[in-house]
């Protein structure tokens, strides 16, 4: 193909950069996938050269990356674009958007793992033709992103949703297993901290286990939380915990419970919901992110 042909069509690029794996794709134009790889999270070396072989082989016209963080998406910060604080050490103060733009010099959009999930469950899933959504992962962490009037919810830093405080149920003594805070949302309700107060893997607890009510409390207490701060029109709820699917009855009856009735919220079994493009919100929302660098 001549380079002339190649500045023709239009494809963008997509990184979810996970503390697992960085899941790395291409679509064309209309932002269809036709071509997806999911490398190892290791060094930083290391990754990255499997990172460059994968989309050097494209052409691309712009990238979108949500990554995991924190990360610094200030512009007007010396560090902007950098990996800051992460508790994976071989990744902290590492310079990621800097050295996808030194290799490929096009454009790329930057925003958080879970803003990136959020933007493309508002784009293309489970808040489609909205404005406003929250996207709350409970997995290894908890993390959450949003998007308010059609914008990443972002400013000096990014939102950290998992980390907020929150009050401790009577009788319940659990320390919590936030390495910063204990019992942060986090603490008290990630997998880990799921897997600490039952003893068990997460999905070996049984459904009707009253672990459940404890977990929907806190997530509900989260949520109010969100409700009250950011008003959105959807909460989607994703990350390994909430294949628990029993929990989504559970954390609506809980939210009705603690809002006591003081504001309105859209109909329950539509306000907090499963995510819709499941394990592709963040890397759809990062093919978004790169259509919009592009423009
Ligand atoms: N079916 C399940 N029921 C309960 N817990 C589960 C289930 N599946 C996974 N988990 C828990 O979820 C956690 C893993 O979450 P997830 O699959 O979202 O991975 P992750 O991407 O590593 O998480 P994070 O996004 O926080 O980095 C583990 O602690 C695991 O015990
Ligand atoms: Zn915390």
């Amino acid at each position: 193909m001549s380079s002339h042909i190649k500045e023709l069509i239009t494809m963008y690029g997509a990184i979810e950069a996970g503390g697992t794996k960085f899941v790395c794709a291409v679509s064309n134009e209309a932002l269809e996938v036709v071509a997806r790889v999911s490398i190892p999270t290791e060094a930083p070396e290391v990754t990255m050269q499997a990172v460059y072989e994968f989309f050097d082989q494209y052409e691309l016209t712009s990238m979108g990356v949500g990554s995991f963080g924190p990360i610094d998406v200030n512009e007007a910060s010396p560090t902007y674009g950098y990996i800051t604080s992460t508790p994976k050490l071989k990744w902290q103060h590492v310079n990621l958007l800097g050295m996808l733009k030194e290799r490929y010099n096009i454009p790329i959009g930057w925003t958080t793992d879970v803003n990136a999930a959020a933007y493309g469950e508002l784009t293309f899933g489970a808040a489609k033709n909205k404005q406003n959504c929250v996207y709350l992962t409970i997995g290894t962490g908890v993390g959450g992103g949003g998007v308010i009037n059609g914008q990443l919810l972002q400013g000096f830093g990014h939102p950290e949703m998992g980390h907020i405080h929150i009050k401790r149920l009577e009788g319940d003594t659990f320390e919590g297993v936030c390495p910063f805070h204990k019992d942060c949302v986090e603490g008290l309700v990630a997998g880990p901290a799921l897997e600490k107060r039952t003893g068990k893997k997460g999905v070996e607890v049984a459904p009707d286990d009253e672990v459940w009510k404890i977990q929907a409390h806190y997530i509900a207490q989260a949520l109010m939380t969100y409700t009250l701060v950011l008003s959105p029109e959807t909460i989607i709820l994703g990350g390994g915990v909430m294949h628990q699917e029993q929990l989504f009855p559970l954390i609506r009856e809980a939210f009705a419970e603690l809002v006591a009735g003081y504001v309105a919220y859209p109909d329950l079994e539509t306000y907090i919901v499963p995510t819709k493009l499941g394990d592709n919100s963040g890397i759809m929302g990062c093919l978004q992110l790169a259509k919009e660098a592009a423009q």
